[in-house]
């Protein structure tokens, strides 16, 4: 399994309307993103399928892994990872349905002891935010820089730094510990996916 460590792009629905999935989610990849989230919150389970296949494929092309949000039936159906948060399900049994060597990872917002128990029972990486000002969820719990210098301290897993993460708040929480910055509007906020592809190249550069 790759390194858990560099851009972690997460995919929206809004930002990525109209036909945009596919080619802003490829500049990412080409830009350098090594985690791919497939983050969708609608109920259209044939349209979420195609999807995620599409995205998988995508990201075999380009060497990058593919995890899906809330979704233990969809990641088991193609195989990939998963994201879940506090309240979207059993950590240990998405483990035992998925495997040994799924990456699995775990909300913890600014709390350590969520990390330390993610850790006991499977996760790949702990994912603390939101750090910044975030448009895509304004109202996530906030997260300190403080938090993430502890965390980086006391967990031994991958830390993945959430929540208004651009390209001039990455560099302080890489400083701080980020093995991963995952990011939503400051890479997929644009029209064009060339500047996609800049932007995921700037972000990757960050972790050189
Ligand atoms: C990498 C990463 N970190 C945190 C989240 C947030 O998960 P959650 O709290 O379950 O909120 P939703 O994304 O489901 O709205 C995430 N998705 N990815
Ligand atoms: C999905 C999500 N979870 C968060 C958390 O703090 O747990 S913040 C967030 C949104 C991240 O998007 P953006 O990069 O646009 O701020
Ligand atoms: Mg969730």
């Amino acid at each position: 399994m790759n390194e858990l460590r560099g851009l972690y792009a997460i995919t929206d629905s809004q930002l990525l309307e109209g036909g945009r999935l596919l080619p802003c989610v490829e500049a990412a990849l080409r830009g350098g993103a090594k985690l791919l989230q497939y983050r969708d919150k609608s109920s259209d389970a044939a349209r979420r399928l195609r999807e995620a296949e599409a995205l998988r494929e995508l990201c075999l092309r380009y060497g990058a892994q593919l995890i899906v949000n809330d979704d233990l039936e969809l990641a088991a159906r193609l195989g990939v990872g998963l994201h879940l948060g506090q309240g979207d399900g059993s950590l240990a049994a998405a483990r035992a349905l998925l495997g040994s060597r799924a990456i699995i990872g775990a909300t913890c917002h600014a709390r350590l002891e969520l990390a330390e128990q993610a850790r006991g029972e499977g996760a790949s990486y702990v994912a603390f935010g939101r750090f910044f000002d975030s448009q895509t969820k304004p109202g996530a719990p906030a997260a300190s820089l403080d938090l993430l210098e502890q965390a980086r301290a006391r967990c031994r897993l991958p830390i993945v730094a959430i929540g208004g993460v651009s390209l001039d708040t990455a560099p302080a929480l890489i400083a701080r510990g980020a093995s991963m910055v995952a990011v939503i509007h400051a890479l997929f906020g644009v029209a064009e996916p060339a500047e996609v592809e800049r932007r995921a190249r700037a972000f990757s550069a960050l972790f050189d």
